[in-house]
């Protein structure tokens, strides 16, 4: 609102300065001037001898020399020429011609017009733009998108591992198939769905399947095309989305990230906001004002069904949940499958495989791996993918993409070696941890090394002893660096694995009532923002007083020295294998799972696959494989893919 005030007091600042240009404009020369009714007076006495028009200025001489000018009313005086003629004035230039009344009135608005017209070209400019998708200037109109029933092509088949959620939504496809003989039957059909679900699950894929298959309209809109900057306007998309939903009967409405709108009325916010609660209670009318055999079925997806208001999901609204979450091993297995299809493929190619590697993934990164995959099959001119493409993709996706053309000094590539020798170490030994997948000083993304631990199945929680685990092994990095260069060569590198060995710890207190003297209780919360809204991020609600946060503090530090004794004792009884670890980082750049354990039982670490010495003859003779990535230089910056699954990367100095 601070906004509006802001705009309307600059208008009145352009419009003032405009009219008194205009005023200036009128009143050019003020030498001779003379009221008109001061002129006609003079030419009835006689007193004139000659007249110059121009436009709407009168000037000319008198009888007795002098010059004179005037400015003629808007009104055009019709006796005037009469009164010339009959005292013999000589008249040069041409009168303007009579005007009428209303044309006048136009003359005399038309600054104020002209400021109008321009307030409100920048009011549409603004609300085009207030959704940040450059729609159509318009007040009010719906943003929603119809896709037509005849040009959806997504059915069920394309939707693969969420076999729940698409037997709670199958019957919605009878309904809309016919919804009169549902109702002649007295079925109740829900009118609103509410999908749950991490993004990327599907849930988008899953309600145009269900209008693919029930051949109806599809409308999509996204929440956060209803917020807007000016009031009422959210208001009359919805209900300009409704008018136009019932004409397309039936038909699917689907919103997007509804919690953009839906957000809690009662909370945070900084005193509520006018205008997403307008469109919420708009939203809440008009689902409440259409039958349910109307034919519409309202589709919402959201991934933090916690901060909907409450009155969003009453009976009649969206009371029923459809819960669309991450896909197990088999989900993945299938939904691999289903984009497989769209890409030629080798026979080698094993989805299974892949979908044991792949835990934590969503459908959006699965459909995303295999479009990688191709990509990398392209660069090489394959015809085929096959499983190393594939392979290479995956990393890709779990790492971040390489940066070949980062160049490291050889100093800077062993202090990285160590560092990430030092995370695998330590992961490897440490009770309940996920196995390393994968070490490498190949700097991806912000990192510079990189050292991936990949869980074996589909993991939903973690033990206490789990998370010190972690923490251990997250100080890994940093421990090995002071082990070579002693605490003043300890680099900046560790900064990222000092947060998130923190943030674990701070969870176990606060959180997940893992520690012992302060119980199971909990003391801090999320913060709620989600990220949609702007509002007050990182603001967590606290609940102890200062004296337990001093216990917390200290409980803190106490996980965290621990583990990092442990880590620092584990890592000096193993000084030897961290060493030839480095070195095999050093010599070949990334190593996986079969040299890591060959260099845990002792032995010396075979060359890794697909890999060529450059400078000896091949290790391994025989059949000889192209280098891994013909993809030449990658730098795709920010891809840092982050807690897909436990992943220690070291961030480039901060
Ligand atoms: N279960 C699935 N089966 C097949 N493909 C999937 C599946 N889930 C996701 N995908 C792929 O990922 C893409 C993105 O998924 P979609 O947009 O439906 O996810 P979403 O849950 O709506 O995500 P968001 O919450 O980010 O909007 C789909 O177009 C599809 O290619
Ligand atoms: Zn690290």
């Amino acid at each position: 609102m601070n906004d509006m005030l802001k705009n309307i007091l600059l208008w009145l600042v352009i419009a003032a300065v405009l009219l008194t240009v205009f005023n200036n404009f009128n009143t050019t020369s003020e030498t001779n001037r003379i009221s008109y009714s001061e002129f006609v007076k003079e030419v009835q006495d006689g007193r004139i001898a000659k007249v110059i028009v121009d436009g709407y200025t009168i000037s000319g001489t008198r009888s007795n020399g002098d010059s004179f000018d005037t400015v003629r009313p808007a009104a055009s005086d019709p006796k005037l020429m009469d009164d010339l003629l009959n005292k013999n004035v000589v008249v040069e230039g041409r009168m303007p011609e009579q005007q009428s009344i209303w044309t006048q009135l136009l003359v005399a608005s038309f600054p104020i017009l002209l400021i109008l017209a321009i307030f409100m070209f920048f009011m549409r400019q603004m609300q085009g733009g207030g959704g940040g998708k450059g729609g159509p200037m318009s007040f009010g109109k719906s943003k929603a998108r119809l896709l037509p029933e005849d040009q959806i092509k997504t059915t069920f088949a394309d939707v693969a591992g969420c076999d729940e959620a698409k037997e709670d939504t199958e019957e919605l496809v009878d309904f809309l198939r016919e919804p009169s003989k549902f109702q002649r039957l007295g079925g109740k059909i829900p009118r609103g769905i509410l999908m749950c679900g991490p993004p990327g699950t599907g849930k988008t894929l899953l309600a145009k399947a269900i209008a693919g298959e029930a051949k109806v309209p599809f409308f999509t809109i996204s929440g956060s095309d209803f917020v807007e900057m000016f009031v009422g306007v959210g208001a009359s998309r919805v209900r300009d989305m409704f008018e136009q939903a019932k004409k397309h009967a039936p038909c699917i409405i689907f919103i997007d990230e509804i919690d953009a709108v839906g957000r809690n009325r009662g909370s945070g916010m900084g005193g509520g906001n006018d205008e997403r609660e307008q469109t919420l209670n708009q939203l809440l009318v008009e689902m409440d004002g259409f039958e349910g055999n109307e034919g519409i079925i309202v589709i919402a997806a959201t991934n933090r069904p916690d901060v909907l208001d409450p009155a969003l999901l009453r009976p009649g609204r969206f009371d029923r949940q459809v819960t669309v979450g991450l896909p197990d091993i088999r989900g993945r297995e299938q939904i691999l499958k289903v984009h497989l299809r769209k890409v030629p493929c080798d026979d080698d190619v094993e989805p299974k495989n892949i979908a044991r590697g792949t835990p934590g993934f969503s459908g959006a990164d699965l459909a995303n791996l295999v479009n990688e995959a191709a990509l990398f099959a392209a660069r090489s001119n394959r015809r085929l993918v096959n499983m190393e493409q594939l392979e290479l993709a995956k990393d890709k996706i779990l790492m971040g993409a390489e940066r070949k053309t980062m160049v490291m000094n050889n100093e800077e590539k062993l202090n990285t070696a160590y560092h990430e020798a030092g995370h695998t170490i330590i992961g490897y030994l440490m009770p309940e941890h996920d196995p390393v997948y994968k070490v490498s000083i190949i700097p991806r993304g912000r990192a510079l090394g990189v050292t991936m631990y990949l869980p074996e199945d589909d993991k939903y929680s973690v033990s206490k002893r789990g998370l010190e685990s972690q923490v251990c092994s997250l100080y890994g990095g940093r421990i090995a660096e002071e082990m070579i260069h002693g605490f003043d060569g300890v680099s900046t590198g560790a900064s990222n694995d000092i947060e998130r060995a923190t943030s674990i710890a701070r969870n176990m207190v606060t959180k997940w009532g893992l520690s012992e003297k302060l119980g199971p209780f909990a003391y801090e919360e999320d913060d709620n923002s989600g990220g949609y809204i702007s509002g007050p991020t990182g603001s967590k609600a606290n609940y102890f007083s200062p004296e337990t946060g001093k216990v917390i503090d200290a409980e803190v530090q106490d996980i965290i020295n621990r583990c990092y004794e442990t880590a620092t004792r584990i890592l000096h009884e193993n000084r030897s294998k961290l060493d030839v670890m480095a070195e095999a980082l050093m010599q070949y750049e990334t190593i996986d799972a079969k040299q890591i354990k060959e260099i845990m039982d002792g032995k010396k670490p075979s060359a890794p696959e697909g890999w060529s010495d450059p400078s000896a003859d091949s290790p391994d003779s025989g059949e000889e494989k192209p280098a891994p990535e013909a993809a030449t230089e990658e730098t795709v910056d920010a891809s840092d893919v982050d807690g897909v699954s436990g992943e220690a990367s070291r961030p480039a100095g901060e």
